[in-house]
């Protein structure tokens, strides 16, 4: 299996290639040259078989001889592991057709440990075999930093620097990331907001010596290996509904469109999905170029969700690929608009290819905050904000098939927005009751790439 970049100015890479790169030299993103599919009697097997057998079979494809199975199943027990709960990604009941998948069971408490659990294991496997070393910097509005931290924590061949949005991310989220004390963990508080964050981490990528120096390599979901690993979710949730003999629905909270993105992928590997559906908060670019054609940036508003507090949605490059019938110049080119001049406008053919895909709806603050309540009445449900952004889209997108709504944050994440909601503060698990009390240690950086620069390469001189 080769990747190949959206831009088409890079070389195609094998997968081990790709995950240790992350993003392709010529800015864009890695993709499968192609999708592999599984036949409906290889879904209906997956029916009752446990949550890593179904990761091994549906990312065996994609990863080729790079890891060969018995290293490869291993290397998933080792990511799980740690979930604690024994479904790995529990559905819950929350209406007649209406189901929520759990996915913050993992050690940080959001979706992002399914992927970075198992990127920290094949990036180890990988470096220990060619006896190298790699700097991961990584963008985060608040999961995928702890998600990576906690994966990457202590390893031998990797320093981790974590850039997040001064100010804009909730306390716990920033303990998460500022109290672990490994030597080759970094939380940088940068000057600016998400969007800032992520134009930095590319920023670093393009300046090919720094970029070679340090060797670079990223861990968001611009590296094909996060989004791979979020593909077997919609699997398991879909087969346990009756999948393949029956068509189901999924609503995603949605930021960097790297969750949604591998919800694509797996519809593309014939996994029977009726709608594939978009929900954004108050910073909502997706849904109004759904809506409108037109696909430009405004300011990110912080918000009651603010790992969605999102205006450059990285993976949306991917999807525009396909929109675009693969044409990379055009993909390029619309990709300099959205840098240089804002925005673009999609061409027709694209939008339509869009919104036969997608569909797509925007939580306001208070009807997150109604959702919130309103569910945890219910049901005895506790959404967290981004969950409830999900939910109140979903409840407007109900059709035919089951609705299975992405959960991707345990509400203990956010307890200001939740006690706001529901009067009730929701506690943190047993093992993270301490969070309060460890020292933190942060970086504050102004939005300078030379500063950062300076700053890695004084941290991981020997
Ligand atoms: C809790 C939570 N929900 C939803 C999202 C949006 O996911 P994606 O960026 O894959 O669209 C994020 C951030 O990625 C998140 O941390
Ligand atoms: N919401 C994310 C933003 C980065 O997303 P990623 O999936 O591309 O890593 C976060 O919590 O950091």
């Amino acid at each position: 299996m080769q990747y190949i970049s959206t831009r088409g100015k890079a070389p195609a890479l094998s997968f081990e290639d790709t995950m240790l790169t992350g993003l392709a030299r010529d800015g864009g993103l890695y993709l499968p040259e192609t999708i592999p599919t599984l036949a409906p009697d290889e879904i209906a097997a997956l029916a009752g078989v446990t949550y890593e057998e179904i990761a091994l079979r549906v990312m065996r494809p994609f990863v080729g001889d790079a890891f060969p199975d018995p290293e490869f199943r291993a290397i998933i027990a080792r990511a799980y592991r740690g979930f604690d709960h024994p479904a790995r990604a529990p559905l819950k009941q929350l209406g007649p057709n209406h189901f929520l998948l759990e996915l913050f069971h993992g050690p940080t408490l959001a979706f992002k440990d399914f992927a970075m659990q198992l990127i920290g294991q094949l990036f180890q496997a990988a470096l220990q075999r060619r006896g190298e070393r790699v700097t991961i910097v990584g963008a985060t509005s608040g999961d995928t930093g702890s998600a990576a931290i906690e994966a990457f924590r202590g390893l031998d061949n990797v320093d981790v620097f974590i850039l997040f949005p001064e100010g804009r991310v909730s306390e716990v989220q920033r303990r998460q990331m500022t109290t672990p004390a490994e030597d080759n963990v970094h939380a940088i508080a940068l000057k600016g907001d998400f969007d800032d964050c992520q134009a930095a981490v590319k920023d670093l990528f393009a300046d090919f010596d720094f970029r070679d120096e340090v060797r670079l390599a990223a861990v968001n979901s611009i590296n094909w290996a996060r989004v791979l690993a979020q593909v077997v979710y919609y699997f398991s949730s879909a087969v346990s509904l009756g999948a393949p003999h029956r068509d189901v629905s999924f609503t995603v909270p949605t930021g960097n469109f790297g969750d949604i993105f591998a919800g694509f992928i797996a519809k593309q590997m014939g996994l029977p999905v009726a709608d594939l559906v978009i929900a954004t908060n108050q910073n909502d670019i997706l849904h109004r170029t759904l809506v409108s054609g037109d696909h430009v940036k405004q300011g990110v508003t912080p918000s009651i969700s603010p790992s969605m507090d999102i205006q450059v949605s990285s993976n949306f490059e991917r999807a525009l690929y396909y929109a675009y019938g693969r044409d990379s110049h055009a993909v390029a080119h619309e990709m300099q608009a959205l840098k240089s001049e804002g925005g673009f406008t999609v061409s027709q053919g694209a939008l339509d290819f869009l919104r036969d895909t997608f569909r797509s709806g925007r939580a306001s603050e208070a009807e997150t905050t109604a959702t919130i309540r309103g569910v945890h009445a219910a049901t005895g449900e506790t959404l967290c904000p981004h969950s409830a952004v999900g939910v109140k889209v979903a409840e407007e997108s109900l059709g035919a098939a089951p609705m299975i709504t992405l959960a991707t944050a345990h509400p203990a994440k956010f307890p200001d927005a939740v006690e706001a909601a529901t009067g009730a503060r929701p506690p943190l698990p047993n093992r993270m009751a301490d969070l309060y009390d460890r020292p933190e240690r942060v970086t504050p950086v102004d939005n300078d790439l030379s500063a950062l620069q300076t700053l890695i390469r004084e941290r991981i001189a020997p």
